[in-house]
């Protein structure tokens, strides 16, 4: 394949196309139409639709390996010249103008005013919907490449706003307030910048393959080996002592350890072999833990492109237990689950309380976990065909081995009474706590504002991710999620080298200005608390202007003065 030329596509096709219904996207200059593959795709339809419009080229590099890059050459339809505009994908909400049958092409050749408040693909004086959502952002991101601000907002206080409408204006504040805070943290998001940016993201990326930290060492995993084996026997053994408790814990801290290798394998992070890697991650996640891995990765690989997007993360979704956004409470869509987020009486009551309840929350983390890999398995949610067809019967047959070991074995075999029963189930199931703790303390305290389609890959990911500090013989107590942020830049480096990759990191972001969020354990947890403490107010403050605007509607006990 590799002499075929393909022809230089326009812009305004590619928009005529993507109207129709086609999944195009830029990898490398090239268009790919991804149409016939979005079925069979390991990493799930939307992963694909969220880069439609766009140029992917640092998402795909990131998150595939060299064969499936080989693979994606079948889909290329034709090249682009110059620089690619991003478009919002139709998942987010962008609209696209269908080709009129007498459209003249010729006029198009695919450059572009990156400013330009119209399309800009150049409208034509056809055009049917000279109003054009996908122009809206550049209007933001022209207003922040000049310096000013998208809104005159102060960002000092979020309560001197006036409860004069039903309390949208405050919320829109917020979000605005959110937005020009990252604006003025954050590099400015004019196409020099961003491709400055993304130019040294290359040569970083490069400068990592030099120094080989793509190779795992499986001497590391030895170790990670031994050390579940550890806890594993320690469990059996005081099991069959009766100190049924004990047992427990034990078995609790495995799952925890666990979890971070599925994590691994799941990113095809240690044999970086699909297959290989798969059948690691579902022995481990399904065989041992009872939890669907390609349920995780079927969330997991939305998360890693649309990290923090209240709208499109399933990661941050969690109503109506905890909102980590004032976005939440606008009865926001969630395009994972395809389904209304609601603010609702119940969601109000949580959100008021969050910070006090979110540890507790986590300790039935799992619990929500089973129901969730269990729906994905039952309704096959998963690549029903493709690579990935035989995933879903081997992690069923995994679900079966587990609840007939964890179920029958040691619940009802092995345990002889209820209480003990019971006890021993809570406390396995509580213990891997820290784990959720940990999966939430990279995001939940980030950014969840929206810059727009032109913000770069690494820019986001660095600006929606947090790293935390810790002293290298603790490495094993965060299983590689304390390097969250360079994993996001990164995902299939071996976790066991992301310490070394740190350094390169660190250069990388001093260079470009990108503040690389790193924490300790303890004041990240500060962060996370204190974030949903910050939404908890918001949601009170919310509640009181729509008890004033309800009064002052009502009729009756309305007093307008
Ligand atoms: C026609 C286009 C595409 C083809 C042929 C393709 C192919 C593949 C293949 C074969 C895998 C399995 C893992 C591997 O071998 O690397 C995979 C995984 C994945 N793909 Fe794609 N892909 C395409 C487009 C995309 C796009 C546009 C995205 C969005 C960024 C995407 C995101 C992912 C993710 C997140 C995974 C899971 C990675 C993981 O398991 O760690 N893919 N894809």
């Amino acid at each position: 394949m590799g002499g075929r030329t393909y022809p230089v596509l326009s812009r305004r096709k590619i928009e005529g196309l993507i109207a129709e219904g086609r999944s195009i996207f830029i990898v490398n200059q090239y268009v790919l139409k991804a149409d016939p593959w979005l079925k069979y795709h390991p990493g799930g339809e939307k992963a694909i639709l969220h880069m439609v419009g766009r140029d992917a080229t640092d998402e795909v590099t990131a998150l595939h390996s060299i064969e499936a890059q080989q693979q994606m050459n079948r889909y290329r339809i034709g090249r682009i010249e110059g620089r690619w505009t991003n478009f919002i994908p139709p998942i987010q909400g962008g609209k696209f103008r269908p080709l009129l049958d007498d459209e003249d092409l010729d006029n198009d050749s695919g450059e572009c005013d990156p400013y330009s408040t119209e399309t800009s693909s150049g409208l034509s004086s056809r055009d049917p919907s000279p109003v054009f959502d996908n122009a809206e952002p550049t209007i933001r991101n022209r207003r922040a490449a000049d310096g000013v601000l998208p809104s005159a907002v102060s960002t000092s206080s979020v309560s001197s706003v006036e409860p004069d409408d039903d309390g949208m204006s405050y919320l829109d504040t917020i979000t605005k307030e959110k937005t020009t805070l990252d604006l003025e943290k954050y590099p400015s998001l004019d196409f020099e910048t961003q491709d400055a940016i993304v130019a040294k993201y290359h040569a970083l990326a490069q400068r990592i393959k030099d120094e080989d930290l793509y190779r795992c060492n499986y001497w590391d995993y030895a170790i990670e080996a031994t050390r579940y084996s550890i806890l594993f026997g320690l469990s059996f053994l005081f099991l069959h002592w009766g100190w049924y408790v004990t047992s427990a814990i034990f078995l609790g801290a495995v799952w925890h350890q666990l979890v971070f290798t599925a994590h691994d394998a799941g990113h095809m992070g240690i044999t970086h072999d699909f297959h290989t890697d798969s059948v690691i991650g579902i022995i481990i996640a399904d065989f041992l833990g009872g939890l669907s891995i390609g349920w995780w990765k079927h969330n997991h690989n939305v998360h890693h492109i649309v990290t923090n997007a209240p709208e499109h993360d399933p990661d941050i979704e969690h109503m109506p237990f905890l909102a980590v956004s004032h976005r939440f409470f606008q009865n926001m869509r969630s395009t994972y689950y395809d389904r209304v987020m609601e603010y609702d009486a119940v969601a109000k009551m949580s959100l008021r309380v969050q910070p006090y309840t979110y540890y507790i929350l986590l300790l039935f983390g799992r619990l929500n976990l089973y129901r969730l890999s269990w729906d994905y398995l039952i309704m096959g949610r998963g690549p029903r065909k493709g690579p990935a067809w035989w995933h879903r019967w081997l992690e069923i047959a995994g679900q079966i081995c587990f609840w007939t070991w964890y179920g029958y074995g040691i619940l009802y075999k092995s345990i002889p009474t209820n209480g003990d029963r019971f006890w021993f189930f809570l406390i396995s199931q509580m213990v891997p706590m820290p784990v959720h703790a940990q999966i939430c303390l990279s995001h939940f305290a980030m950014s969840t504002s929206d810059l727009g389609p032109h913000e770069s890959f690494p820019q986001k990911m660095l600006r929606t991710t947090m790293d935390i500090d810790c002293p290298k013989w603790l490495d094993f107590f965060h299983g590689g999620l304390q390097f969250q942020a360079i994993h996001h830049l990164f995902p299939r480096i071996p976790r066991h080298n992301l310490r070394r990759t740190q350094k390169l990191v660190q250069d990388f972001c001093n260079e470009v200005g990108i503040p690389y969020a790193l924490y300790g354990f303890v004041d990240g947890n500060k962060e996370v608390v204190g974030t949903l403490a910050e939404v908890s107010r918001q949601a009170a403050i919310l509640a009181k202007c729509q008890k004033v605007i309800a009064k002052t509607d009502d009729p009756i006990h309305g007093h307008h003065h």
